[in-house]
């Protein structure tokens, strides 16, 4: 749990940065710590508005999923990294703010939020607005890519290719940067969310169980992997007969988990190779040496560092706390705002 300290609380203004993500949003908070929760958010479906309360955002929300009252949904407002619901993802970014400031009031909030790459003028300018409405005043938009990049550590200042890529919850990308520019940049909507949706699907058609997309994800973290283990490993899973409705247990194997996952670590591969053959000579040497940094909840799945180096014969490390890349990312420009104005992101 994050405590701000007294000299922030008697501060005039506070920086945070956001990574505003599809399965997990992160606050960095200047000088502080880290605030992550799931991007959920629970409404009432009568009325269309946010539950009042403690719960109605984030883990307690997460928590919801598929076991709500007829009258309640937990909504996830953004889905393959693209905001779908403005007023829910407004009022989500309103809660992270207030709850980075510690319900306090009075403090004048600057933040840099992280934004997929693909999205177009009119959403950065949606992001822009929410933001503020939810209690910014002064809001700088970074390329997630570019985030995860300065997040992980890597130089991407020097007069050399870095590589990273970015495996999320709805978005994959890829970005190849020298002299703090984007020289090759991908972005697929196959990541983490995906992957679990394969896994519903391969239970329900191989063995006869309906299973939710929570379900899929424990399975998908405990079971998944992009290669051969050298133990593989099964869990039992509780659902419901795909025909007789009734309740229905079977044993799930890594070995099905990675079948059903297959095509969803294809894709992801295909797009890394895409962005190998449109650099130039010059940037694939320096990635000879350099290699690719992984980052991002997807990168966690076991032997896909392996699986892609294999496939681009090139050295593959995971960054530190893959999941927080993005947001240190944020937090690392909210300290060098002036220094590093020409990577931050304009609508
Ligand atoms: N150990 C693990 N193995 C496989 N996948 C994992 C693991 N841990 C987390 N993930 C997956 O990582 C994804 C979340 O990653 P992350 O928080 O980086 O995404 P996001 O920023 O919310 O999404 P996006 O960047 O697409 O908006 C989820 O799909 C989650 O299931």
């Amino acid at each position: 749990m994050l405590g701000l300290s007294n000299k922030i609380l008697g501060a005039v203004s506070l920086n945070l940065g956001i990574d505003l993500g599809t399965a997990n949003t992160l606050v960095s908070v200047q000088n502080q710590g880290i605030i992550s929760e799931p991007s959920v958010v629970a409404i009432n479906k009568n009325t269309n508005e946010v539950l009042m309360g403690g719960n109605a955002v984030g883990n307690e929300a997460k928590k919801m999923i598929g076991k709500t009252p007829p009258n309640i949904q937990a909504v996830r407002p953004l889905k393959h990294g693209v905001i779908s619901d403005f007023a829910v993802t407004e009022a989500m970014l309103r809660y992270f703010i207030r709850k980075a400031l510690n319900f306090k009031w009075g403090i004048r909030v600057r933040v840099v939020i992280a934004i997929p790459s693909g999205i177009n003028s009119v959403e950065k300018q949606a992001v822009i607005d929410s933001t503020r409405r939810a209690g910014a005043k002064e809001v700088y938009l970074i390329d997630e890519p570019m985030a995860a990049a300065i997040g992980s550590g890597l130089p991407i200042t020097e007069a050399k290719g870095s590589m990273i890529v970015d495996i999320g919850g709805g978005t994959s990308e890829v970005a190849i940067i020298s002299l703090a520019s984007p020289v090759v940049t991908r972005g697929i909507k196959i990541a983490g969310d995906a992957m679990d949706r394969a896994i519903v699907d391969y239970l329900k058609q191989e063995k006869k169980i309906l299973i939710g997309e929570s379900t899929a994800e424990i399975i998908k973290k405990n079971l998944g992997s992009a290669c051969e283990l050298e133990q593989e490993l099964q869990m039992e899973i509780k659902g419901q007969h795909a025909t007789s409705s009734l309740p229905k247990t079977v044993i799930v194997r890594s070995e099905e988990v990675r079948e059903a996952i297959q095509t969803c670590i294809q894709d992801i591969i295909h797009m890394i190779k895409n962005s190998l053959e449109a650099t130039s000579p010059e940037i694939s040497a320096d990635l000879i040496e350099r290699g690719i940094v992984l980052a991002g909840g997807g990168a966690l799945l076991k032997g896909l560092d392996q699986v892609i180096a294999n496939e681009t014969q090139l050295k593959v490390s995971v960054a530190d706390s893959p999941l927080e890349c993005v947001v240190r990312g944020t937090g690392a420009v909210l300290g060098k705002l002036d220094l590093l104005q020409h990577i931050l992101s304009s609508p």
